[in-house]
């Protein structure tokens, strides 16, 4: 039975050699993870009968827990039981059965091992996990171990999960592909967060009501976290709580680095480290002990970004759009990298502004200098497109799922790398930016000239089969392979020899991997040949040809393949050593992977703001947000499709005008106005143009979007409760420093009820948080307010009635709107004509109405204001709550304490 021992995905070379190093790491292992049991296992029926092959299964079953087990026999992967069940359904495959357990037949299941990654990808994606059993020993080795009968012995090689992916094949190149372990230690919270198939990893210790944010910033795959967190967790898996203990975490890191300290990465709290150990525990664990490949973790300081909430995040369709898609998106309306390293890093400074103005204004530099000169945009680009994803081979090489063209890549990509510099180096003024990132560029010469030498042009996925060596890097090799040439010519040589001799035209010398080389005849001749004499030796008969060997044949195919054999060990060899050459460079070459990446970014930004004519934001102190021209990027692109013409609107927000009301019919252009003003921050501070004439503004710390009630946003709470949970987040989180869009807060609800928080709502954002606020209401009496907020001030956006039907004109301007025009929108909208004429009479119903009372807002014009109502109920005295204040805990003795006890409880009585 073949072993397959390729050296790439999900069958690293190791597959034999591994056995005993297997074995021992075994037993060394801590207890396994409790299984979630998100989907069925197979289930393991005691059966008295069990064959062999069953009770190996379900030992491998057990260690596999909650991840399907592919069970290696021969060319295919078995499936069976509850597994086989599930993957046949998930895959689309045949679901057959095989032998019996427990008297029952036993569902089976299996998909080729050539084929097994496309078949893994599905599965990863539907949501499974997989656990990959291997025979580690041939069946050789096994008879010669347990005679005759002995069972090959498998176990589990890789544990195939979505966040520990390195395959091209399992992962979207343009994404990242991130894996989040959540640990808490003494009530802080660490996170940590790595992309296997890259190496990057950072840490952070966030407050518990950042989790979720952080969560959807960096969209893991993949969450694990300690048993005492998974109920905070959505979608998360559990892990053992000893693999989060922040000491061995911090053993297993200074192993993992080499190194006696950590202090050389950063100085990292308890937290932190319990999540790092426990991730990299986790890695470990689903590669069966090979080491992972991570990067020295990086330190994240969430006041160095733009906090952005999930449900901000979502609401403004950031990277993916409210219904998963990136169609339709901001990142993929602004996107324009032609790497996949590109588009990964920009997706990234997408999710994470920053709020630091210097780094933007050199990412922005960086920007501005391919903006100005587009013929080195073009150069630099149409270079960038031809190099190869260095990082994700790097990453392949160094966690043992390499192959030659993971080589033949690095080889290209550095080659490349280096052709940019010298092309940039030759501009005198480079931008801050180019000037750090050119040297690590460089730098690769030796190793990339080895690899020039060594391997062929196109080398293969497959190192199995050798040919990825090339041509006179090794003399020895050469030799080799002639020496295989010269014995296959000697074949050829010998077939025309044979014909001559036996005068049968039709005899051929055939291969196949069974008999390997043999004479074959047609039947007719095989008499001939069967003579004593004949020099032949029958190996075969067949129903119209008869197969022989010859003492000469055999000489020359044992040549054939004995330096086959050979030049294939040398290759393997060479295979080794060049990883190992690539190794030793790898933080060098991850630099330049990195800088790469970022010079694609700056030149797809800038290729953006030329194409649609965006600007250089401009940073100032203070609390201001000045728009002229703005644009929401998504809706103009939509619209440029059918031709209509974008509306560009200012916005003016500083902290005397911080807070602007937008009224108006709808359709009417309020949530895009809303929308775009937050787009057009967040990319500002993540360095890019933004779509505006001019942009100036005050750095944002915290941006909030709460949109309207239809549009969907609620799943799982009713739509109404969503909404006040979210504005409840903004009213207790919005600094003086945020930007908040507030998108018909109170629509969800009854008129008398919506109109009152939404009230309440504008007066708290104004005098409480004071942060800058573009508030969108249908609620025309919310317009009072301008008379005693300072900061607020009056728009609307503008509409007409023509010949009876309405022009939306989507252009703001000063000052409340005149009247809705719900019934014209109505009409747009295909309202049969005589539910529109009954609304009509309604309307003028209520209209009447509203003259005589003085409408839904009458009575509000002597309500204090909101700051001045808080005070009021803030007044009276409270002589428990002053008892209680006056309380010194510490200084009190057990028995005292009790008499206080006494006390209070005596003065609530009393009711004082
Ligand atoms: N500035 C603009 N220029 C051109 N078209 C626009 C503009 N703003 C909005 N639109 C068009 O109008 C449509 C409706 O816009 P939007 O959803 O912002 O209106 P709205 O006033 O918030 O409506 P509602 O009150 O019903 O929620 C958009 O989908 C877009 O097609």
């Amino acid at each position: 039975m073949p072993c397959n021992n390729g050296s790439r995905g999900l069958f690293p070379a190791r597959t034999l050699g591994y056995r005993s190093h297997m074995s021992t790491q075994t037993q060394q292992k801590p207890p396994a993870p409790k299984p979630k049991p998100k989907k069925a296992a197979a289930k393991n029926t005691a059966d008295p009968k069990q064959t062999p092959m069953m009770k190996q299964y379900f030992a491998l079953k057990e260690k596999a827990q909650d991840c399907l087990l592919f069970y290696r026999m021969g060319d295919f992967f078995e499936l069976f039981f509850e597994d086989a069940k599930l993957a046949s359904a998930a895959l689309d495959i045949a679901l057959t059965s095989r032998g019996k357990n427990a008297g029952e037949s036993v569902p089976m299941c299996g998909v080729p091992v050539h084929a097994a990654e496309s078949y893994l990808a599905k599965l990863i994606r539907a949501g499974f996990k997989v656990a990959i059993a291997e025979q580690t020993e041939t069946p050789a080795e096994a008879k010669e171990r347990g005679g005759y009968k002995a069972l090959v012995a498998r176990d589990i090689i890789r544990f195939v999960t979505a966040g520990t992916l390195t395959e091209d094949t399992l992962l979207d190149a343009r994404s990242d592909n991130m894996l989040v372990a959540v640990a808490e230690v003494q009530g802080q919270i660490g996170l940590a967060a790595a992309d296997i198939s890259t190496g990057a990893f950072e840490l952070q210790m966030i407050p518990e009501n950042a989790l979720h944010a952080e969560i959807s910033r960096i969209a893991p795959s993949e969450i694990i976290c300690s048993p005492d967190l998974a109920g905070k967790l959505d979608k998360s898996t559990e892990w053992p709580r000893e693999d989060f203990d922040s000491q061995r975490a911090e053993k297993r890191l200074k192993t993992l680095y080499g190194v006696s300290t950590l202090d050389g990465f950063g100085d990292f709290s308890r937290c932190e480290l319990a999540a790092a150990g426990g991730l990299v525990r986790y890695v470990e664990h689903a590669a069966q002990d090979d080491t992972p490949f991570l990067q020295p973790p990086v330190q994240r300081h969430p006041g160095e970004y733009l906090l952005i909430d999930s449900a901000t995040r979502a609401s403004l369709e950031i990277e993916r759009t409210l219904a998963g898609e990136r169609k339709g998106s901001l990142l993929e309306t602004i996107d324009r990298t032609v790497t996949p390293g590109g588009a990964r890093l920009l997706a990234r400074d997408l999710a994470a502004p920053l709020f630091d103005e210097s780094p933007i204004n050199t990412r922005l530099g960086l920007v501005q200098w391919f903006h100005d000169g587009p013929a080195i945009r073009e150069a630099v680009r149409s270079a960038l497109k031809s190099l190869p994803d260095i990082s994700r081979a790097l990453g392949r090489l160094s966690s043992g799922r390499g192959s030659p063209r993971d080589l033949g890549q690095i080889r290209d990509g550095l080659a490349g790398a280096r052709i940019m510099r010298e092309q940039l180096a030759r501009d005198l003024a480079l931008p801050e930016m180019l000037d750090a990132l050119l040297p690590s560029l460089d730098g690769h010469g030796e190793m990339v000239d080895l690899l020039e030498r060594a391997l062929v042009e196109t080398p293969p996925t497959e190192s199995s089969s050798g040919g990825y060596i090339a041509q006179g890097f090794d003399p020895a090799l050469d030799d080799l392979r002639n020496a295989g040439s010269d014995g296959r010519q000697a074949i050829a040589a010998l077939e025309s020899r044979y014909r001559e001799a036996t005068g049968i035209n039709t005899l051929k010398i055939k291969h196949n991997a069974v008999l390997g080389y043999f004479v074959e005849v047609p039947a007719r001749h095989g008499d001939a040949l069967m003579t004593e004499n004949s020099g032949f030796t029958h190996r075969q008969t067949l129903a119209g040809a008869v197969r022989f060997n010859s003492t000469e044949l055999h000489e020359e195919a044992l040549r054939v393949t004995q330096a086959g054999a050979h030049a294939l060990a040398a290759e393997a060899e060479h295979f080794a050593q060049l990883i190992d050459r690539v190794l030793e460079r790898k933080d060098a070459i991850r630099a330049s992977a990195e800088a790469l990446a970022r010079i694609d970014v700056g030149a797809a930004l800038a290729e953006r703001a030329a194409e649609g004519q965006w600007c250089r934001p401009s940073f100032c102190d203070g609390n201001l947000l000045e728009i002229t021209g703005g644009r929401h990027p998504v809706v103009e692109q939509a619209l440029s499709l059918t031709g209509d013409p974008f509306v560009a609107n200012d916005c003016a927000l500083s902290h005397a005008e911080r807070l602007w009301l937008v009224s108006g019919p709808n359709m009417g252009g309020k949530s895009t106005f809303l929308r775009q003003n937050a787009l057009i921050v967040i990319l500002a501070q993540a360095g890019s143009f933004v779509p505006a004439a001019s942009a100036r503004l005050s750095l944002v710390d915290r941006l909030f979007s709460r949109v309207g009630a239809s549009d969907n946003l609620a799943q799982g709470r009713s739509t109404f409760m969503v909404e006040m949970v979210e504005t409840a987040t903004i009213l207790s989180q919005a600094t003086e420093k945020s930007f908040v869009i507030l998108d018909e807060v109170g629509r969800g609800t009854s008129t008398y009820d919506g109109l009152a928080l939404a009230w309440a709502v504008v007066e708290a954002v104004h005098e409480t948080n004071q942060c800058r606020c573009l508030f969108a209401t249908h609620y025309h009496e919310l317009t009072r307010l301008a008379d005693r907020l300072d900061a607020l001030s009056l728009h609307h956006v503008r509409a007409r009635e023509w010949k009876g039907d309405l022009v939306l004109l989507h252009e703001l301007a000063k000052g409340p709107a005149d009247r809705s025009y719900g019934l014209a929108v109505a009409k747009l909208a295909g309202i049969p004509k005589p539910v529109l004429k009954r609304a009509k009479s309604v309307l003028d119903k209520l209209e009447a109405g509203k003259a005589e009372t003085g409408g839904l807002a009458a009575g509000l014009g002597d309500l204090p204001l909101f700051a001045a109502s808080l005070e009021d109920g803030e007044e009276p005295s409270d002589a428990l709550r002053e008892q209680l204040e006056q309380l010194d805990i510490d200084a009190l003795s057990p028995r005292d304490a009790l008499e206080q006890l006494y006390a209070l409880k005596a003065l609530l009585e009393s009711g004082e």
